[in-house]
């Protein structure tokens, strides 16, 4: 489903002529099946959230290739690369990434309109994926009106609208408390053995680690060791 090969990536800081080169990821190759959820983890600076933006193509790799759903999209141009993550990737942040001024309807809403999704079928769409988050009663709720949890489940929705066969999560449950954090996991875990979405996942926490069928250690920009699940 995703395949990563000898990929390495470094970024360049500073004024020029006083440039510096931070290598960050080396060589890492990997591969996450169809239908698994892989958790990354590693010390803060060890190149997760680089990796998740190779992934994702917010970022290019300097070397190597990346391969999603068959396809090569290393090399894909801006255009093309925001038009395969509309059919191939959903995300979910940390932050929740909700748009403040949009309800909770139409935060959910909003991929479908990228794609081009007609008004009837969008709003047929948008409430049974609110239905699927427990959020229907809280359609007209702007962000700031709902708790943590609630937006995570809102952002959630957003990222499933499109049926994405891979998520793409970067520290999921990093700003819910413990309860809520148990619930979201139980939900992810449902989402992958019910729709066979595939997850990557970067993270900090053990909580989260553990719900991967496999979970692969970064180490100063290469994989540590690889970790099956019991
Ligand atoms: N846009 C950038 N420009 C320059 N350096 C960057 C950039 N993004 C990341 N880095 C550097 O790359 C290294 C890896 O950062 P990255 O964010 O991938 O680590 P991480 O493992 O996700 O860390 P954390 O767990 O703290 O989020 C760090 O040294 C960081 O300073």
């Amino acid at each position: 489903m995703i395949t990563i090969k000898n990929v390495s990536h470094d970024f360049v800081v500073g004024k020029k002529g006083r440039q510096t080169v931070i290598p960050v990821l080396r060589n890492i190759s990997m591969h996450v099946e169809k239908g698994e959820i892989v958790t990354i983890v590693g010390r803060s600076g060890s190149g997760k959230s680089t990796l998740l933006n190779l992934v994702s193509g917010f970022i290019h790799p300097k070397e190597g290739e990346i391969w999603i759903s068959g396809e090569k999209v290393t090399g894909l141009n801006e255009s093309k690369f925001a038009d395969f993550r509309i059919k191939n990737l959903g995300f979910i942040f940390q932050s929740f990434q909700l748009i403040p001024s949009m309800t909770a309807f139409q935060n959910v809403e909003l991929p479908l309109i990228l794609k081009g999704v007609n008004e009837i079928d969008r709003k047929k769409q948008t409430e049974a994926m609110l239905k699927k988050v427990g959020l229907l009663d809280y359609q007209d709720h702007y962000p700031g009106e709902l708790s943590g949890g609630q937006q995570q489940r809102v952002s959630i929705a957003r990222a499933l609208i499109v049926n994405p066969p891979v998520i793409l999560a970067d520290e999921p449950t990093g700003s819910l408390d413990s309860e809520t954090e148990r619930d979201l996991l139980e939900f992810i875990v449902e989402l992958n053995r019910d729709l066979g979405i595939t997850f990557l996942i970067i993270t900090h926490d053990d909580k989260v680690a553990e719900i991967g069928h496999r979970t692969i250690e970064l180490k100063d920009g290469q994989i540590a060791r690889k970790v099956a699940a019991v």
